[in-house]
C-alpha cells in the first residue's frame, strides 16, 4: 500500500500502529450480519488491511447462500483475515448436542478459527474444557467469550479474571469480553454503554491484553479503550461501516484520539 503520498511527517504520526499483518495487537473484529457480495467487496477493497478477525453474526452463516458463504470465506483467507461464525451458532449447535458436526461443517467449509461461548447457555466447565481441547485436536484456533447476553448481567473483575485466567490456561487464542451488537446494559457496559476505566487499569495488570477482545461497539467506548490501553488494544463487534473510523482512531487521524500534547506527536 502507499502509504507516504502524504509525506514523512504522515508516517511519523502513525508510526506507533502496526498496519502490516499478521497483527498480534492492536486487532479489529468486524461483525457482518449479513452482507451481500458487493457490500463485502466494498468493505475488503477499502478495509482489508485494519481487520484482522471477520465474525459471520449468530447465525447468519447458515442463512448465507453457499456460493455467497464460500467467497467470503475464501477472499478473508487471501487477506490474511480470520473468519468465524458468532458464538451464538455453537451455542445453538450445543443445545442440539450436535457440537462434533458443527465442528465439522466448519473443516469442510475451510473455516480455521471457532468460538466457543455461553451467552445464552451454561456449559459445566469440564465439558467447556473437553470441547477447546477436542477443537483444537481438530486443528481450529479457538476464542472463547465471557458474559451472558441477558440485559443487566454484568461481569465483574473477579469474573473475568478467573474466567479468562482458566481459559488461556487452556491454550484458547484469544478470549472475548461480551458486549454485544448494542455495548450496552452487558458485559462490562452500564445502560448508557459507559465502562469503569479502573477495571481495565485492573484487568491490565493481570492479564495479558494482546489475548483479550473487548466487543466495543459504540464508538465512546472505541475512544476510551484506545486512551486507557493504546491503539494496540483489541476490540471486537465492530460494524462494517465503522472499520475505517475506527482506524482512524487508532492512528490518532481523529479529533478525540489526535491530541498535539502526547509524546506519540513529538
Ligand atoms: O454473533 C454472535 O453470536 C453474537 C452477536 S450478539 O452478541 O448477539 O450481538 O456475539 P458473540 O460474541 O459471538 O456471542
Amino acid at each position: 500500500m502507499e502509504r507516504n503520498i502524504w509525506g514523512n511527517w504522515l508516517q511519523v504520526h502513525t508510526k506507533h500502529r502496526q498496519i502490516d499483518k499478521p497483527r498480534s495487537t492492536g486487532l479489529t473484529m468486524v461483525m457482518d450480519k449479513g452482507l451481500g457480495m458487493r457490500a463485502f467487496d466494498d468493505l475488503i477493497e477499502i478495509a482489508h488491511p485494519y481487520i484482522d478477525f471477520y465474525k459471520l453474526g449468530f447465525g447468519t452463516a447458515a442463512l448465507t447462500p453457499l456460493r455467497l458463504l464460500r467467497e467470503k470465506i475464501e477472499r478473508t483467507e487471501t487477506e490474511h483475515i480470520q473468519i468465524f461464525p458468532g458464538g451464538t451458532f455453537f451455542e445453538i449447535a450445543h443445545h442440539h448436542k450436535c457440537t462434533d458436526q458443527y465442528f465439522q461443517a466448519l473443516r469442510d467449509q475451510g473455516i480455521r478459527w471457532i468460538e466457543i461461548s455461553e451467552g445464552t447457555i451454561s456449559i459445566p466447565p469440564r465439558e467447556k474444557r473437553e470441547l477447546i481441547r477436542k477443537a483444537h485436536k481438530l486443528g481450529f484456533s479457538v476464542i472463547t467469550e465471557i458474559g451472558k447476553k441477558e440485559s443487566g448481567s454484568f461481569l465483574t473483575m473477579e469474573e473475568i479474571h478467573s474466567q479468562a485466567t482458566l481459559d488461556l490456561e487452556e491454550g484458547v487464542q484469544f478470549v472475548i469480553i461480551e458486549g454485544r451488537e448494542s455495548g450496552i446494559d452487558v458485559g462490562i457496559y452500564d445502560e448508557n454503554g459507559k465502562f469503569d476505566s479502573s477495571l481495565i487499569r485492573d484487568l491490565a495488570n493481570s492479564l495479558p491484553l494482546n489475548r483479550i477482545m473487548f466487543e466495543a461497539p459504540l464508538k465512546k467506548q472505541q475512544i476510551q479503550y484506545i486512551q486507557l490501553v493504546g491503539n494496540e488494544v483489541n476490540l471486537g463487534n465492530i460494524a462494517p461501516t465503522e472499520v475505517m473510523a475506527l482506524e482512524a482512531l487508532r492512528q490518532h487521524l481523529r479529533s478525540d484520539t489526535f491530541n498535539p500534547n502526547m509524546e506519540v506527536y513529538r
